[in-house]
């Protein structure tokens, strides 16, 4: 490969993601002269727009798809090569594209994304949401369907199964709760009656310093519909009451072929055992429908807990895989478990002049107590952010330390409608027993969960408009001792904020 370089660039960058853009901005303006290439496998590029540093670690942005041309325009050493990368060859430096051609590289990082992890690859029953386009071929199909099953309980299910409208949703999780990726079962006893738009219901302020909840059964269902006049059922926990369900018509409309009703019915603690066509269903001898409903759906899904259900088509929710394909065959890259090249403190791989950052990656260095990876814009920007530093302090013969941003863990986004916060380990991630609860919620307003471990804060959950964020991250950035509050800190008739000036 190594005779047949087209070209050799100071700096390549493969992925036109979050990630490799915001590398190659930073390297561009730290490095203004040097030649650099970004390859990605798509016509458009992701663009940060709208950047707000909210505060110490949080930060919101919007991201726009953009025309690469946008980029170039910006930076005039930037070449951007429309083609995905075929193999690379480490040790010669060099990589090839799809489309035949090769280019050298002096330093070259990696920001290739992920992809979906799929219950099962090569099912057209079975689709997974990543890009714009499988976004829109699931508006298409959808826009057909009677009937989806959404199967996962992580960002994509929480989303899909509160924006689908017109059409029966059945959603499959292997947990006892909802949302397991992002919080625990008392948030989403918070979230569930966001389900059921439409009930309005009184708010009553609760607060409770530890929280039992109660779980549905193993295998256990629960319904909720939009739909006023509509008959509840199943064997799970119901709730008293409902909030004022948030508008639906907001955001993104993800319509079925009913027009009018919304329904998602929640099958607990259960995993896909098998998924049929309609002529392998009747073949089956375990199977447990009526004889009338069989047939009339193109594709079955047959859950753990011995329920088969028939639909449409089946939305894999189930997380991503790191897309290192073409990058290894000939090389020697260390991967961690979730298959991600490994990277240390500055953003390296164990092969010489390689970096990675984004979802492609996995961060394996010594982690700050209060910081953990998870594959989400926030962390794939700082990700990007940092490697071009890096990138360009290695060349320069600078020295660079981690980046602040990796102290602490802070996450904004929404889910049902609710502004969201999570806060370092907000979930008690490996923290054992060794930790205790303070719980506020108020039904449709808010949930504050704070997790303390030996009487000082570690993590948060904010569900609402709370306010709380910056108090609570400087809390837990300065590891104040706050076993004298006690249960105050969550006392809603005090301003936690003069608290602590
Ligand atoms: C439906 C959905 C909703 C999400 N919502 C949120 C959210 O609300 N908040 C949040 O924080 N995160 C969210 N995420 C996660 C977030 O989108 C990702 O963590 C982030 O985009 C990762 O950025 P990246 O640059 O690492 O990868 P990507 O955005 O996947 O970009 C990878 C790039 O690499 C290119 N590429 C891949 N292979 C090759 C190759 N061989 N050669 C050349 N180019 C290649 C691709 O074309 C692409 O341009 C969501 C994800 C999905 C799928
Ligand atoms: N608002 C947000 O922050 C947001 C929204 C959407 C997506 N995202 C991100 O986008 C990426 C993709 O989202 P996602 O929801 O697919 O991933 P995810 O990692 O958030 O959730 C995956 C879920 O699938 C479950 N799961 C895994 N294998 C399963 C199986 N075989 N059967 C049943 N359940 C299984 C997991 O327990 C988990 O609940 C993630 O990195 C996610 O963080 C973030």
């Amino acid at each position: 490969m190594a005779d047949r370089k087209e070209k050799t660039f100071r700096f390549v960058i493969v992925g036109g993601g979050i990630a490799g853009v915001t590398c190659v901005e930073q390297l561009s303006s730290q490095i203004p002269s040097a030649d650099l290439a970004l390859i990605t496998a798509g016509p458009h590029i992701k663009a940060v727009t709208n950047y707000k540093q909210v505060s110490k670690t949080l930060e919101e942005f919007d991201v726009e798809e953009q025309p690469s041309s946008v980029l170039e325009e910006k930076f005039p050493n930037l070449t951007v090569i429309h083609s995905a990368v075929k193999s690379l060859d480490t040790q010669s430096h060099s990589l090839e594209t799809t489309d035949g051609r090769v280019f050298g590289y002096e330093k070259l990082c990696i920001c290739g994304g992920g992809r979906p992890k799929l219950l099962t690859q090569d099912n057209p029953y079975v689709l997974g949401i990543r890009d714009t386009d499988s976004a829109q071929e699931f508006q298409k199909r959808l826009s057909k369907a009677k009937r989806i099953i959404v199967v996962g309980n992580g960002g994509i299910a929480l989303e899909l199964v509160y924006e689908v409208d017109g059409c029966e949703v059945i959603w499959a999780v292997k947990d006892k709760a909802i949302g397991n990726t992002f919080f625990d079962a008392g948030a989403a006893q918070f979230l569930i009656p966001s389900l059921e738009a439409d009930k309005p219901e009184r708010a009553a302020l609760c607060k409770r310093t530890r929280y039992t909840t109660e779980e549905p059964a193993p295998g256990g269902s629960q319904t909720f519909t939009a739909d006023r006049n509509a008959r509840r059922q199943g064997t799970g926990p119901t709730e008293a009451g409902s909030a004022l369900g948030p508008d639906w018509h907001e955001g993104i409309v993800l319509r079925g072929a009913e027009q009018g009703t919304r329904r998602v019915s929640l099958e607990y603690q259960c995993e896909v055992e098998q998924i049929f066509t309609s002529e392998e269903l009747l073949k089956s001898p375990q199977q447990t429908l009526r004889p009338e409903n069989v047939g009339s759906w193109p594709v079955y899904v047959q859950l753990t807990n011995g329920k088969t259900f028939g639909c449409d088509f089946v939305v894999s929710a189930t997380g991503v895989v790191p897309n290192t394909e073409p990058f290894l065959h000939g090389n020697n890259f260390a991967l961690a478990d979730d298959g991600g090249l490994q990277v240390d403190d500055h953003m390296m791989t164990s092969e010489p002049d390689v970096y990675a950052a984004g979802d492609v990656c996995t961060a394996c260095w010594e982690h700050s107590p209060m910081w953990q990876q998870m594959r989400l814009w926030t962390q794939a920007r700082q990700m990007g952010w940092y490697t071009g530093r890096c990138m360009a302090a290695h060349v320069l013969s600078e020295p660079i330390e981690l980046d602040f941003c990796f102290e602490l863990f802070s996450h904004i986004t929404k889910f049902f409608n609710y502004k969201v916060v999570l806060l370092g380990k907000f979930n008690g991630q490996g923290l054992g027993l060794d930790y205790e609860l303070l719980i506020r919620c108020t039904k449709g307003q808010e949930y504050v969960k704070v997790v303390l471990s030996g009487g000082r804060m570690v993590g948060a959950v904010l569900i609402g408009d709370t306010d709380l964020e910056e108090t609570f991250e400087n809390l837990i950035l300065n590891q104040m001792d706050l076993t004298r509050y006690g249960e105050e800190l969550l006392n809603p008739n005090i301003d936690i904020e003069d608290y602590f000036d």
